[in-house]
C-alpha cells in the first residue's frame, strides 16, 4: 500500500498515458485472472498464493509480461542469497584500478555460542552490523544493531546475520536500475568508527533505515551535521554501470536498487551491501520519465528479450501444465 501510494503518482500516471501507455491499479481483493487483460504486470507482492496467481494468469495471457518472476525476487529476501550473486559478476578490467565485493559476513542461528567461541565468524572483527536474515520489507526487516563488543550478542534476534562494519566517511552511494538505466545518487549514512575509540565502546546500538532518514531527522543528530554530502567524491560511473548490467543479468531482475560504500581504508574498493527490490523509484530525480521509458521498451519488445525468451517463464508455465500446485518455494 505504502508502495502505491509512493509509486503510482497523477505525474506518472499523467505521463505514461500521453505515450499511449494506461496505468491500472489491481485489485488484490480479486483473482489477477479475472481482471485485465494487461500487457505488462509490475508488483511488489510475494508468497505462494500470488505466484499462482502470476501462473493462472500466464497460462490465460500467454503473451503478457510479468515484470519480474517471483523466483528470482525471492533471492532478495534473504541477506545471504541477495549478496551471493556480486560474485557472480565479473570485474571489468578498464575500470580504473577500482575492485568491488562485499563485507565478510556470517549467518547466525543460535547467539548462545558466539559468546562461547574464542574465535568466531573467521576474522570478522568489531564493530560489526546485526541484519534480520529475511529482508521481506516489514519494518522489522530493517532494523538493525550496531555491535562493539560481545555484550551486544545478548541483544540479537536469530536468525541473523553479522556483516563487518566498514569505515565509508559516512555515505552510501544508491543506484537504482530499472532495465537498462542507471542512476546513482549519495546519501547520508552511519559515520565513521575510528579504530581508537572501539576500546571505549560496548555493547550495541539500534537503528533503522538510517539512509531514507529526512533532514528534519538528522537535524537533533551531531553526527549528520558534520557531515558534507556535497563534497563526496562520485564511485567511476563506469564500475557502477558494469555491477548493475551484471547484476541484472545474473539476478532476471529489471526494477532493483542496491547501495554501495567505498571502503576508507583502500580508497578504490566498493563494497555492495544491501540489494532492495522495486525500492523508493519516486525519490529518483526525473522518475516519470525514466519509468516510461522503460515500460515504452518492455511493451514495444525493446525490453522483451530477457522476459519472453526466459526460461523461468517456460517453467512457471509448464509447472501449471503439469498441474503441480504445492512446489516448494525454496
Ligand atoms: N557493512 C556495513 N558497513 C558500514 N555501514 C553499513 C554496512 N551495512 C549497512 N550499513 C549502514 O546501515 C544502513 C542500513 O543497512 P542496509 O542497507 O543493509 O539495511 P536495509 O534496511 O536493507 O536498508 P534499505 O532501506 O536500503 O532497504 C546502510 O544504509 C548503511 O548506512
Ligand atoms: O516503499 P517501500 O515500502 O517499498 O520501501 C522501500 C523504500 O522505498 P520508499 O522510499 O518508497 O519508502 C526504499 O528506499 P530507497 O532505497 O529507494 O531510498 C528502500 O528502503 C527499500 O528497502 C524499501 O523497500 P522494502 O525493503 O521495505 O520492501
Ligand atoms: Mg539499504
Ligand atoms: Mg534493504
Amino acid at each position: 500500500m505504502k508502495k502505491q501510494k509512493s509509486f503510482i503518482q497523477d505525474s506518472l500516471v499523467n505521463l505514461a498515458k500521453e505515450r499511449g501507455i494506461d496505468l491500472i491499479k489491481i485489485d488484490t481483493d480479486k483473482p489477477l485472472v479475472d481482471q485485465g487483460p494487461f500487457d505488462c504486470v509490475l508488483h511488489k507482492l510475494y508468497g505462494e498464493e500470488w505466484r499462482k496467481q502470476l501462473r493462472e494468469y500466464l497460462v490465460y495471457n500467454p503473451n503478457a509480461i510479468v515484470v519480474d518472476f517471483p523466483d528470482a525476487i525471492e533471492r532478495l529476501h534473504n541477506r545471504i542469497s541477495m549478496l551471493d550473486v556480486v560474485s557472480e559478476i565479473e570485474e571489468v578490467k578498464s575500470d580504473e584500478m577500482a575492485s568491488f565485493g562485499i563485507p565478510k559476513q556470517i549467518v547466525i542461528y543460535e547467539p548462545e555460542k558466539l559468546k562461547e567461541a574464542k574465535t568466531w565468524g573467521e576474522g570478522l572483527k568489531f564493530p560489526v552490523i546485526a541484519k534480520p536474515l529475511v529482508a521481506d520489507g516489514s519494518a522489522k526487516s530493517h532494523k538493525m544493531l550496531l555491535i562493539f563488543s560481545s555484550e551486544g550478542f545478548d541483544k540479537l534476534k536469530p536468525p541473523t546475520v553479522l556483516q563487518e562494519f566498514v569505515n565509508h566517511g559516512g555515505v552510501i552511494f544508491k543506484v537504482y536500475v530499472v532495465g537498462k538505466y542507471v542512476k546513482c545518487v549519495k546519501r547520508k549514512s552511519l559515520p565513521d568508527i575510528a579504530e581508537e575509540k572501539l576500546e571505549s565502546l560496548h555493547g550495541s546500538l539500534s537503528f533503522s533505515q538510517v539512509s531514507n532518514l529526512t533532514s528534519h531527522d538528522r537535524n537533533d543528530d551531531k553526527y549528520y551535521k558534520r557531515m558534507d554530502l556535497e563534497d563526496a567524491e562520485m564511485p567511476p560511473m563506469s564500475l557502477i554501470t558494469n555491477i548493475a548490467r551484471g547484476l541484472r543479468k545474473a539476478m532476471k531482475l529489471h526494477l532493483f536498487n542496491f547501495d554501495v560504500i567505498r571502503d576508507t581504508k583502500v580508497g578504490n574498493r566498493y563494497l555492495v551491501i544491501d540489494i532492495n527490490y522495486f525500492p523508493g523509484y519516486a525519490k529518483m530525480p526525473g522518475y516519470e520519465s525514466v519509468l516510461t521509458d522503460f515500460f515504452w521498451d518492455v511493451l514495444n519488445k525493446k525490453e522483451a528479450r530477457s522476459f519472453n525468451s526466459d526460461k523461468e517463464l517456460m517453467k512457471l508455465v509448464d509447472n501449471n501444465g503439469a498441474g503441480s500446485d504445492n512446489e516448494s518455494s525454496a
